[in-house]
């Protein structure tokens, strides 16, 4: 069987990056998809953006939409406190499979659990199945067009507290304009946005940023 791309990344990692150590990780990935393949991971520029938000947060109970091969797991990961942890939901089992193998080579699997299958199922879960009280931080980077009901369906099973951070990525390119325009005119978010581009290009994107004020 011909590798896919997502194993060309992994497989680069492996041989490449050093073992439980995330930031070589991260660094591999980026040096990959700049250089050999572009990939759909948020990215270096976009990324430090995804840092600073996360220092200034300091979360204990994460949800990520859209694995995809690990990278922003890893990313985050790398910044959380000891006690702290990722809840990752990934639709596809193949890319879910590459991610474990990425998080797992980089150290982090101790603070990062990739839940599989649709983000419309497992939101409505996350309280009784996967023992979340409310989240602090939540990464949107899935299908665009899920961004807004998936955000709704946080909110209707009680899953953001007051302070809880919403951050979107592609809010440009690819885009979720329902998403923005919900949310910005939704009194009870406060919404920043953070002009970037697109991982490994120079299109322009954004992130948006909507902090719940409960
Ligand atoms: O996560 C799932 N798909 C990837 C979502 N992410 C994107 O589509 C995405 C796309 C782009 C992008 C930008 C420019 C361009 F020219 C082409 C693509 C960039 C990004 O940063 C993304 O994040 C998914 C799969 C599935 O089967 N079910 C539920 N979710
Ligand atoms: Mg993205």
């Amino acid at each position: 069987m011909a590798q896919s791309k997502e194993e060309r990344i992994l497989n680069f990692v492996l041989q490449n990056a050093i073992k439980g150590d995330p930031q070589s990780v991260v660094d591999t990935i980026d040096k990959y998809c700049s250089q050999k393949e572009w990939a759909m991971n948020v990215g270096d520029e976009k990324g430090l953006i995804l840092d600073k938000i996360l220092e200034e947060t300091k979360p204990s109970a994460l949800l990520e939409l859209g694995t995809y091969c690990g990278y922003s797991a890893v990313r985050i990961a790398r910044l959380l406190k000891p006690s702290a942890c990722l809840l990752t939901i990934e639709f596809n089992p193949d890319f879910a499979a590459i991610a474990k193998q990425m998080i797992e080579f980089a150290g982090v699997q101790d603070k990062v659990k990739i839940l599989e299958g649709p983000s419309e199922t497992i939101i409505p879960q996350l309280k009784k199945k996967h023992e979340v009280d409310t989240l602090d931080f939540v990464f949107l980077d899935h299908w665009k067009d899920r961004y807004l009901p998936d955000t709704i369906l946080l909110l209707e099973h009680g899953l953001l507290r007051k302070g809880s951070v919403i951050l979107a990525d592609n809010v440009v390119c690819p885009g979720a304009p329902d998403f923005i325009k919900y949310i910005r005119n939704n009194n009870s978010f406060e919404c920043t946005n953070y002009p970037s581009h697109v991982e490994y290009m120079k299109v322009k994107d954004a992130m948006e940023k909507a902090v719940f004020l409960g």
